[in-house]
């Protein structure tokens, strides 16, 4: 990556002294503050420091600038290429408000619906359409499950995304397992492998039936693929499945609490019942098709409901296996974003290969006087997230040197 790439989106005088910067838009993890000479300092250090310190000197800038949300209009004044919608854990349940576990956060089960409506309707109305909507997964709360309302409550939020003028992309998350079975899923309008595309004469690059994965082009050069972060898990599977005895091996191997959805006292805390993890099978399958993504030149869009990258998430949301994804992810050039949910909280990190891991906010713990979704706006150098309510704005620059091998 040059200076220059970056340097237009960090120039000097526009730095504030003394200035916060954080990993993550929650703002648990490292922040330090700098002054204006420092930040000016690193601004010029980094054209000659090594690679990877450039890039997270430059890193840094970047996401100073993109703590606070920006008016698309303030970002890029050209017509983008496309764009896409994002929105993520809405967890719907005709019930009144409650808690997440911890109790620290409210959740606005009834009203989540209506946020879905409100980003369908801004959506619909923006002047270039977005060409689809990648929801995230947790479409409904597993409170469903306890209420018997598990399939009407799925009833009213697909007969709200019908109003959406754009096909949207399913991803399943933990909730939707405690509602539906794996088997129920594949049969479901949550099943939306039928939009995948196909590559000719590549075979290597067609997933198996054995995991909920797929990927398709929704313009030329450019590959979105969504991955099944519960792959590997005990929720919605047979008992009796090899799959499920695999898994819960591995989940006990780290877990050895009484009750598997607490990380208490664990060293990876992420070793929890209500995360999952990738089949080295479908490893293999997203290894393949990055392999095409790269030598046709093309730049990839992952979503997934678990995020993979530390620094942009709760450690404690983080798939079982995220360091084998991040493996297959770091040894090809083409993803330019991971997308999750997951986290509600939301969070951001570019890592060291130049892969920025964007959480969305979840919708369920978002205020009736907020919102939390955005739309991505993909131009030929970068994508740029226009965030709506609690989901900031971020610039995505695209990496253009080799890939980084680790
Ligand atoms: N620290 C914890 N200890 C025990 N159970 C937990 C803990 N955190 C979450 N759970 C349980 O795990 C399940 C998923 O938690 P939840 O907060 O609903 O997940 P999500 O963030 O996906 O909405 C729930 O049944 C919840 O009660």
């Amino acid at each position: 990556m040059s200076l220059g790439d970056r340097a237009s989106f960090c120039p000097a005088p526009r730095l504030p002294a003394p200035f916060r910067f954080s990993r993550k838009s929650s703002g648990t993890a490292l922040s330090a503050s700098l002054d204006g000479v420092t930040a000016a300092f690193l601004v010029v250090r980094a054209a000659l420091v090594s690679q990877p310190a450039r890039r997270f000197i430059l890193g840094i800038c970047l996401e100073v600038m993109d703590d606070e949300p920006k008016p698309a209009t303030q970002l890029h004044n050209s017509e983008p290429l496309f764009s896409f919608g994002v929105i993520a854990d809405i967890q719907y349940a005709d019930l009144e408000d409650g808690y997440n576990f911890q109790r620290s956060r409210r959740r606005y089960y009834r009203h989540s619906l209506l946020h879905l409506q409100g980003a369908i309707e801004e959506w619909n109305r923006e002047s270039t359409s977005p060409c689809c909507v990648l929801q995230l997964g947790d479409l409904v709360d597993g409170y469903n499950a306890q209420h018997n309302t598990s399939e009407t409550s799925l009833g009213h939020v697909l007969s709200t995304f019908q109003m959406l003028q754009a096909p949207v992309h399913h991803v399943w998350g933990n909730h939707e397992f405690y509602n539906f079975s794996r088997d129920y899923l594949g049969n479901s309008k949550l099943n939306t492998k039928f939009l995948q595309d196909q590559i000719a004469h590549h075979p290597e690059t067609t997933p198996s039936d054995n995991y909920y994965a797929y990927h398709f082009v929704p313009f030329p050069k450019f590959r979105f693929i969504l991955l099944d972060g519960y792959d590997l898990s005990v929720l919605g599977v047979e008992q009796s499945s090899l799959k499920y005895q695999q898994s819960l091996k591995m989940l006990k191997e780290h877990n050895p609490n009484t009750e598997l959805n607490s990380p208490k006292g664990l060293s990876k805390p992420h070793f929890v019942k209500f995360n999952g993890g990738f089949s080295q099978e479908q490893l293999n399958w997203l290894n393949e098709v990055l392999t095409f993504s790269d030598k046709n030149q093309e730049k990839v869009v992952i979503a997934s409901h678990i995020p993979v990258y530390p620094e942009a998430s709760d450690t404690v949301c983080l798939a079982w296996n995220y360091e084998d994804a991040l493996a297959v992810i770091w040894s090809h050039k083409c993803v330019v974003c991971f997308i999750s949910g997951h986290t509600h909280d939301g969070g951001y990190s570019e890592d060291p290969c130049g892969v920025h891991h964007v959480n969305i906010e979840g919708v369920i713990e978002t205020a009736p006087d907020s919102q939390a979704f955005g739309t991505v706006y993909v131009y030929p150098e970068k994508m740029i997230l226009k965030g709506r309510g609690r989901v900031p704005s971020r610039i995505m620059n695209y990496m253009k040197d080799i890939a980084f091998h680790p």
